[in-house]
């Protein structure tokens, strides 16, 4: 809202016509306005979290997805997904303007007001649940609520405490996927679970990278993360290469399923896919430097929109 405008559009605002002036400033500050309340909803890791929901629902559907359902789901889901990260940050306003990474984002720069924050959070939580139970199914509906409840009321609180926050926020993250699942209103067998199981692991050495990358700035703010509890990063690196070496045999899970079309080579890119984001763990848990964390952190971001195309391509 407090952003000055470039001297380009101060200029050409100086020479124009008064109402349009007027009617430019308020597109302008509803853009902004908008801009913000939606950076409070943390974007790019929605869209990543409905890419594989999306996903899941497509292996959940061998006989073909309800387009016009799964489309709601994901749209509810992504206002659940909007309104956790809302009340994630609005949890943490303050201890947010402790770390560069964050102090910019709205409610600590002071751009959108705690009132504001918590009624987008309340409305878009009650507009996503009611849409899923109403229009999708209730499973689904409960697995939201219940994502939205392990990140707001267990992860938040528990990052200042103990640096098991990792493996519960890792929880919240994976269920969206299997709400895509089930919005097909197909059960939770044993591929839903794999599909969560790896989406579980991953979160490891896609998080690790980044407790690295951000450990002085996680310390400044009293958040236990692991690389502040073991500055060395010695313990992350090892949870980097667990979460990393476990997703490859959990991944291979669908090749052994009927569901899945051509097993070999699904196992093939499978292994091939999760072996270069193995080899990387282990490379940053040996040099434990900058550029080998940040490899680290956009082969995870890789990974994951990779294997979910492949499971869809060899897949019935
Ligand atoms: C324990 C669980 C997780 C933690 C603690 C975590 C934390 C973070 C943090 C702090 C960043 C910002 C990195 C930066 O600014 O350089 C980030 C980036 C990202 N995360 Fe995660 N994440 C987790 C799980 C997930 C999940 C489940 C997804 C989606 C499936 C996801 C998707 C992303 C994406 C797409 C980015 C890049 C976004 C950007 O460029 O800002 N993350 N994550
Ligand atoms: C349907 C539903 C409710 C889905 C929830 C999906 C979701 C928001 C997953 C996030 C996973 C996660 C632990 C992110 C990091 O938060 P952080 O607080 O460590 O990140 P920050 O430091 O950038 O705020």
């Amino acid at each position: 809202m407090n952003r000055p405008n470039p001297p380009h559009i101060v200029a050409e605002a100086a020479s124009a016509d008064p109402r349009s002036v007027g009617a430019l400033g308020l597109l302008a500050a509803v853009a902004s306005r908008f801009s913000d309340y939606l950076e409070l909803t943390k974007p790019r890791i929605v869209v990543l979290e409905l890419i594989v929901a999306g996903a899941a629902a497509a292996l959940a559907s061998p006989q073909g997805l309800n387009v016009p359902v799964v489309i709601q789901a994901l749209a509810a889901t992504a206002l659940v997904a909007g309104s956790a990260s809302i009340a994630n940050q609005w949890l943490e306003r303050r201890i947010d303007l402790r770390m560069r990474r964050t102090a910019n984002r709205p409610l600590p720069a002071g751009r959108v007001s705690s009132a504001e924050a918590i009624v987008l959070c309340v409305a878009t939580l009650a507009a996503g649940v009611a849409w899923l139970g109403l229009q999708v199914n209730w499973t689904t509906a409960i697995l939201g609520v219940a994502s939205w409840i392990t990140y707001v009321v267990i992860y938040t609180p528990l990052k200042q405490i103990s640096s098991a926050n990792t493996a519960v926020g890792a929880v919240a993250g994976a269920i969206p996927i299997l709400m895509g699942w089930t919005a097909t209103g197909a059960p939770l067998d044993l591929t839903a679970w794999t599909l969560a199981g790896v989406l579980f692991l991953w979160q490891f050495p896609h998080f690790m990278a980044i407790a690295w990358l951000y450990r002085a700035e996680y310390a400044r703010a009293g958040h236990q993360m692991l690389t502040v509890v073991d500055p060395t990063g010695a313990r992350a690196g090892v949870q980097a290469i667990t979460g990393a070496l476990l997703l490859i045999p959990v991944s291979m899970i669908p090749a052994m399923l009927p569901t899945s079309g051509s097993p070999s080579l699904y196992s093939l890119w499978a292994i091939a896919l999760g072996g270069v984001q193995l080899a990387l763990a282990i490379r940053f848990a040996v040099i434990r430097d900058e550029s080998s964390a940040r490899l680290l952190l956009r082969a995870t971001l890789i990974y994951l929109p990779a294997w979910m195309t492949l499971l869809l391509m060899v897949s019935v």
